[in-house]
């Protein structure tokens, strides 16, 4: 399998604090990798560097063969990132918002309302597409966030705490989104603290701690997400359990 996403060497310090120690890593095309890790890992900090998002302060990143510090523009292209932040215009209205990416993107202004149309459906705020974002609830902008992510059909896809602020039904739905994608055209890399989910439906899984991966398998390896949490907790040195 191809390589879409390899790490060398990646340490990242703020101040003097080092929080990312000399990660290497390597993802390949059609992976579902989910990131484990205690509060303060430097989960965050490391899909932050790898989306382009935060420069690291030692080491390299490459996806699809372009060097994100010398090519950010067209990295960026590649990639949809879903996080806490949503990054959605409050004035404008879920379809504009949508429309102003798409444009952003480049794609064309035929293919781009059918797919504002699509990602509204399948996010199910149709009936909310002329309302201004500023009206909508923290589920719904996060429901819209992940229509932005996808709007121009990302290769590689990041979601940091995907979860955040949905419910029973929109996390389900987003679950369906998620699914509908074709392994072989986005493949995806998840923060995340459920390990019940995680086991469901990542490929692979990493554990980070204290800025280093010290856990890297195939799930397939692993017999339950029960066999994972107690991995998961003989791997973390603090006691913030998940
Ligand atoms: N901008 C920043 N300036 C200084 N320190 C930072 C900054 N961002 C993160 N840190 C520190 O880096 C460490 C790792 O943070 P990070 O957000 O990557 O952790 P995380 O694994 O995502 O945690 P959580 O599970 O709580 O989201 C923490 O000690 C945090 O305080």
């Amino acid at each position: 399998m191809d390589s879409i996403l390899s790490l060398s060497n990646v340490s990242k310090s703020y101040g003097n604090v080092p929080v990312l120690k000399g990660i290497d890593l390597d993802i390949k095309k059609g992976e579902f990798v989910a990131i484990l890790g205690s509060n303060g890992a430097g989960k965050t900090t490391l899909v932050k560097i790898m989306s382009t998002l935060s420069s690291p302060s030692e080491g390299s990143v490459e996806i699809n063969g372009h060097y994100v510090a010398d090519d950010p523009v067209s990295v960026r292209s590649m990639i949809g990132v879903i996080s806490h932040e949503t990054h959605l215009y409050n004035d404008l209205t879920a379809e504009e918002n949508l429309r102003f990416f798409g444009k952003m993107y480049g794609i064309s202004a035929g293919d781009l309302e059918d797919r504002i149309n699509e990602l509204l459906e399948q996010v199910e705020l149709t009936g909310r597409s002329d309302d201004r974002v500023a009206t909508f609830s923290r589920g719904m902008k996060q429901r819209l966030s992940i229509a932005r992510a996808l709007i121009h059909e990302p290769q590689l896809l990041f979601l940091d705490e995907p979860y955040t602020g949905l419910d029973q039904h929109a996390s389900r739905t987003f679950e369906n989104v998620l699914r509908d994608l074709d392994p072989e055209d986005t493949t995806r890399v998840m923060v995340t603290h459920d390990i019940t989910n995680t086991f469901k439906m990542c490929s692979r899984v990493l554990i980070l701690d204290n800025g280093k991966v010290v856990f890297d398998s195939p799930m397939s390896d692993l017999s339950s997400a029960e066999d994972l949490k107690g991995i998961y907790l003989s791997h973390v040195s603090s006691h913030n359990f998940i």
